[in-house]
């Protein structure tokens, strides 16, 4: 399975790394020409919480970055196009990267926590097969060429909006095979809707509070008052889904409690942002419930501070 990913960041690095060292053939493309270099000369490297320390060279995979892509006749063969940047680059590379591509079927999987990212990639590629993947692998980068793999999860993939055809392709199928074959849970859903929103209230209850008070997951559980104020993000949530008529399965809190205990030791991903001095992605977690009370009549006033709140820790 040819496979090309963009972005060389957390995700991109541990899924290029583990896909590469199974035996897939891997394209990593990189936002800078100086990390592409020394991902050429050091290969990657993927550090376990509870394994091996597991290093792929060079040679087990190609490497370029962006500013070649738009002209590579290979991204334009890929079986598939992992998208694996964050939310607030996604106009750009679409529009800078992907379309030049042209508009035949090419298949891109969007890694993206939040919403409102597949709608605006539909509009800027109508032709593309899209499709979402939401993945509970906790990963963190640590250096150009090496990357945490902070705790194990399921990566789910499947179209937002899923075809008539019942049959899955064979190239779905063989796309979860592959990344089953490098140690990464994956399956296969027609359900991604539900899906989609329940990653979205578990990271809107999770990620603004670990980036506020700086503190990881696991430690949310760790007083009344921290656990009370998840509780109230979560009730609103629920209430907007409960308006619009949203699908979010059951037992969600229990989920999203479970999520802080086996991810406990992990730095969510707003947080590393906010430690980075980056834009966060709070405009498409707590933003999109936010829209989402707007449009449906619910009150989310917690929502909309924390968004508020996030928003303006960056100047
Ligand atoms: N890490 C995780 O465990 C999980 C992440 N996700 C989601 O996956 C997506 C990718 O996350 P992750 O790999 O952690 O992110 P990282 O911040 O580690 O990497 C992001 C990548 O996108 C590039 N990038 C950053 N900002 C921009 C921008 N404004 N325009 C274009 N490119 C940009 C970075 O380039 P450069 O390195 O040059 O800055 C880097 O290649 C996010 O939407 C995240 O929410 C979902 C579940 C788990
Ligand atoms: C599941 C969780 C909260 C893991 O840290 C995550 O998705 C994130 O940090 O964005």
């Amino acid at each position: 399975m040819n496979i090309h990913i963009i972005g060389a960041g957390s995700l991109g690095l541990l899924y290029a790394g583990k896909l590469a060292d199974s035996g897939s053939c891997v394209t990593l493309w990189c936002r800078s020409e100086e990390q592409a270099d020394k991902l050429r000369s050091c290969g990657i490297t993927i550090e376990g919480m509870d394994e091996q320390r597991m290093q792929l060279n060079s040679e087990g995979f190609s490497v370029s970055s962006w500013a070649s892509f738009a002209g590579s006749s290979a991204a334009a063969e890929a079986d598939y196009i992992f998208l694996m940047i964050k939310q607030q680059g996604i106009e750009r590379v679409a529009a800078e990267m992907l379309a030049p591509l042209g508009q035949d079927h090419h298949r891109l999987i969007c890694f993206q926590n939040g919403t409102g990212h597949l709608e605006r990639l539909h509009e800027l590629l109508p032709n593309w097969s899209l499709y979402a993947a939401i993945t509970t692998e906790g990963a963190r980068r640590t250096s150009d060429v090496s990357v945490l793999h902070a705790g194990h999860g399921t990566t789910t993939i499947g179209k937002m909006i899923p075809d008539d055809n019942s049959l899955q392709e064979d190239a779905e199928i063989e796309l979860v095979k592959g990344l089953n074959r490098a140690g990464l849970e994956a399956f296969l859903s027609k359900e991604m809707k539900e899906i989609i929103y329940r990653k979205l209230l578990m990271n809107a209850v999770i990620n603004p509070l670990t980036a506020l008070w700086r503190i990881t997951n696991g430690e949310l559980l760790l007083s009344p008052e921290r656990v009370d104020l998840m509780k109230q993000l979560y009730d609103e949530g629920i209430a907007a889904y409960e308006a619009g008529s949203i699908p979010y399965g059951s037992n969600l809190w229990e989920a999203i409690i479970q999520v802080c205990r086996s991810t406990s030791g992990n730095t969510s991903s707003m947080l590393k942002d906010v430690l980075e001095n980056r834009t966060t992605e709070v405009a498409w977690i707590n933003g999109s419930i936010a829209l989402m009370g707007h449009k449906f009549g619910v009150s989310v006033p917690t929502h909309e501070l924390i968004e508020q709140l996030i928003r303006g820790m960056k100047i």
